[in-house]
C-alpha cells in the first residue's frame, strides 16, 4: 500500500494548538479536497507539486520517521494536505507497535476508522475567511470515528465574520476543546513573515475574545511562524 508523502521533517517542535511545544516528527501528506485562500502548505496541496511527492510505503515512511528521531518513540504529527483522503492506518499500527504516538491534523471532510487509533485528533473547520464550506455531517462523522481518542478542535481566525463563525461552531460542540489561532497573512515560503503584525493579530484576538467575554477558548499564536518565520521543513 503506497502513500502519497509530501515531506516528513524534525524532530521539532509542534507549533500550534494542544501540544504545542512538544518535540514530534511531522509526516505531511500530499493532496487535499480543500483550497483555503490562505494555505500555508501549498507544496502539500496543489497538483502542480504532486511530482515532489514520494510514494512510500508504510514500512519506509516508519524507517524514515526512525531515523530522524534516533530511534526514540515520540509523537508522530501527521497532517497534510488532508491526510483524511489516504489509508495511514498502516503507519500508526507500525508505529504504535514500536511505542511512537500518532496525532493528525485535518479539516474534518474525511472521516476514516484510524482516528481511533490516534493520541489526538485535531479538526480543523475551516471560517469564512478561507473561501471552503464545512460539511458538518462530515465533521460529525470524524468526531465519531474518533470513538475514544482525545479530539480537539482548532480554528484559524482572520477577522470578525471568522470570530462569529467560530462562535456558533463553539456553540455546537460544547464538549470540545476549542483552539484559536490568528491567521498569518503572509503564505510565500520565500518571503518573511511580519512579527509585528502577527503579534497585532494575537493582541486582536485576545481583546476581542476574552475582552469581550468569551473565556472558554484557548488561544495560541504558531509558535514554529515566530521561530522560523514560513520556512519549510521546521
Ligand atoms: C496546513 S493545514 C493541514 C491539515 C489540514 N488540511 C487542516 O487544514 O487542518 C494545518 C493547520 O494549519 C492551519 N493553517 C493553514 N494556513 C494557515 C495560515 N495562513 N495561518 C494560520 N494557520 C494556518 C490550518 O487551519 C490547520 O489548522
Ligand atoms: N513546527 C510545526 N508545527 C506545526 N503545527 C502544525 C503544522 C502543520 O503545518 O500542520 C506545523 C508545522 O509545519 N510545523
Ligand atoms: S484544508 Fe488544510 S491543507 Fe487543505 S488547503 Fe486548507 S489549510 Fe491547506
Ligand atoms: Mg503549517
Amino acid at each position: 500500500m503506497t502513500l502519497r508523502i509530501a515531506e516528513i521533517f524534525g524532530p521539532t517542535i509542534q507549533g500550534e494548538g494542544a501540544l504545542i511545544g512538544q518535540p514530534t516528527v511531522f509526516i505531511r501528506a500530499g493532496g487535499c479536497d480543500y483550497r483555503c485562500s490562505w494555505c500555508d502548505s501549498l507544496h502539500a496541496v496543489e497538483s502542480r507539486f504532486r511530482h515532489d511527492w514520494a510514494p512510500m510505503q508504510p514500512a519506509a515512511i516508519m524507517d524514515r520517521v526512525a531515523q530522524l528521531s534516533g530511534g526514540q518513540p515520540l509523537m508522530v504529527s501527521i497532517s497534510g494536505g488532508n491526510p483524511a483522503i489516504q489509508d495511514f492506518g498502516p503507519v500508526i499500527a507500525l508505529g504504535r507497535k514500536a511505542g511512537y504516538g500518532f496525532a493528525c491534523e485535518t479539516q474534518g471532510s474525511v472521516a476514516r476508522d484510524w482516528f481511533a487509533g490516534l493520541a489526538l485528533l485535531v479538526l480543523s473547520p475551516k471560517p469564512p475567511s478561507s473561501g471552503q464550506a464545512t460539511d458538518w455531517a462530515a465533521f460529525d462523522a470524524c468526531l465519531a470515528a474518533a470513538g475514544d481518542a482525545p479530539r480537539v478542535m482548532k480554528i484559524v481566525i482572520f477577522d470578525e465574520a471568522d470570530l462569529e463563525w467560530a462562535r456558533d461552531a463553539a456553540a455546537r460542540y460544547p464538549g470540545l476543546t476549542l483552539y484559536l489561532q490568528p491567521g498569518n497573512p503572509e503564505t510565500d515560503p520565500d518571503r518573511p513573515v511580519d512579527p509585528q503584525g502577527l503579534a497585532d493579530r494575537m493582541l486582536w484576538l485576545v481583546e476581542a475574545t476574552v475582552g469581550r467575554g468569551w473565556l472558554t477558548p484557548r488561544i495560541l499564536p504558531q509558535l514554529h511562524v515566530l521561530i522560523w518565520g514560513n520556512r519549510r521543513g521546521v
